[in-house]
């Protein structure tokens, strides 16, 4: 492999990555992106590893596994395993993904929640400080809560002005609703732990990078329900909707679909990864936006295009009636609410590391949606074939 050099013109020496949740949609695409484009080592840790088997185990044809040397898997639960400050010592740098991150838990298990996103988290940052080891953690867009805009009467100009919507990571507030609507345990566990990373770098030293994901999407997310996951589980909205889809049902759209994301491609967001994993004069004491501000849509727009796209890259045609309303009561549960609008803003990021998101919305969701229908469409045809019993 040739020498690779870092944004400064510097040759990146080869370095051990202790990675956390590394068998989870994120861990899986940035440990392939290692693998196959740096000399780098890694030490996957999580309690499954599903999504990471193809890197780990012997291929049919050759019977050698692909990276024997390279990646080391160690099934563990960070909530209880001693031999967690060991791997952290182990490595040059720790990347902190674990985490319960799907909506559909936070109002209904928001102890689980919030012990998951903070408490679980708090050794980690200890050990990494301790140690004088370096932190990429993974924080999330939801630490920004609702936009400034979203308070001013609906009819308001300034709701036109970007300073009221578009969100910036160091000069935007957090704005959460009350304790009642624990859809905001997830973000406030976030902040805190943002927090303390930041206070561990002021006070101790920690060197750390925060990175806030906006919508990454792509293959292998969470997990289609009856399939590979339970039955009953509600997964993020690009998993909820391919299974609507693969089972020719409409996709719901939870009051009214009105909200907006700005959505990006995984594949995008991992470069941006990389590039602070092997910068890390640039990278270090930063908090970043990892979002695409072009890819904004409504729920109900990102809807209508997966419908078309789906019926684009299947050749079936769409349902006459292809999304159905419901509210958030009915589909979350008591204590949901929800972001109303998340566009990044580049500056930082673009700064500090040059980088800009690449695929269109259209174009990832082509990709996105050939890969569902390859990898799911004939297992859902035999569930759906099997008699129901009464
Ligand atoms: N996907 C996104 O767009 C997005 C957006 C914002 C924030 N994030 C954050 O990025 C991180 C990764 O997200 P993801 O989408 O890959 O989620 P994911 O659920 O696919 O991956 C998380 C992984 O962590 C593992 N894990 C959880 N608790 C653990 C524990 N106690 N011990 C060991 N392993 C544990 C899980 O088994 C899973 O494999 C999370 O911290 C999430 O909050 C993701
Ligand atoms: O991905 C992110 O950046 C962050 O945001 C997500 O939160 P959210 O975007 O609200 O979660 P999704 O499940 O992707 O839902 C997006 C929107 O679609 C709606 N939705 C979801 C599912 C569905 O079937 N129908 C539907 O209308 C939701 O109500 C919400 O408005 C999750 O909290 C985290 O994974 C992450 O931290």
């Amino acid at each position: 492999m040739a020498q690779r050099l870092d944004l400064d013109g510097k040759p990146i020496k080869a370095i051990t990555i202790c990675m956390i949740g590394a068998g989870g949609f994120i861990g899986s695409h940035l440990c392939e992106k290692i693998l196959h484009e740096t000399p780098h080592k890694i030490l996957a840790l999580d309690v499954y590893n599903d999504k990471i088997k193809h890197l780990l185990e012997p291929d049919s044809a050759s019977g050698t596994a692909p990276f024997p040397d390279r990646i080391q898997f160690h099934r563990l639960n960070i909530k209880h395993d001693s031999r967690l400050e060991g791997l952290i010592k182990m490595s040059d740098l720790t990347i902190n993904l674990a985490a319960i991150c799907t909506p559909a838990d936070y109002n209904t298990r928001p102890l689980d929640t919030i012990y998951s996103n903070f408490i679980d988290a708090l050794p980690v940052v200890k050990y990494c400080s301790e140690n004088g080891k370096r932190l990429i953690h993974f924080s999330t867009c939801e630490v920004y809560g609702k936009t400034i805009g979203s308070f001013l009467p609906k009819d308001s100009p300034l709701r036109q002005d970007p300073s009221y919507y578009v969100l910036k990571e160091d000069t935007s507030p957090c704005i959460f609703g009350s304790i009642e609507k624990q859809r905001w345990s997830y973000a406030c566990a976030k902040q805190l732990i943002e927090r303390l990373i930041y206070a561990e770098g002021a006070e101790n030293g920690l060197e750390f990078t925060i990175v806030r994901p906006f919508n990454w999407i792509g293959p292998r997310m969470d997990f289609i329900p009856g399939i590979d996951g339970p039955s009953e589980g509600v997964p993020r909205v690009l998993a909820c909707f391919s299974n609507a889809l693969l089972r020719r049902e409409p996709l719901k759209l939870v009051d009214g679909g009105q909200s907006q994301r700005t959505f990006i491609y995984i594949k995008d967001a991992i470069e941006a990864v990389l590039l602070m994993i092997e910068n890390p004069a640039r990278a270090n004491g930063h908090i970043f936006n990892v979002g695409n501000p072009n890819n904004e849509v409504t729920v109900r727009q990102l809807a209508e295009m997966m419908t078309e796209v789906y019926a684009k890259v299947t050749g079936e045609s769409a349902l006459e009636k292809p999304t159905i309303d419901v509210s958030s009561k009915e589909f979350y549960g008591e204590g949901y609410d929800d972001s109303d609008k998340r566009i990044p803003d580049m500056t930082i990021i673009n700064k500090q590391l040059g980088w800009n998101p690449k695929t269109s919305l259209w174009d990832l969701l082509e990709s996105t949606l050939t890969y569902q229908h390859r990898t799911y469409a004939e297992a859902i045809k035999k569930v759906l074939a099997k008699p129901t019993s009464s």
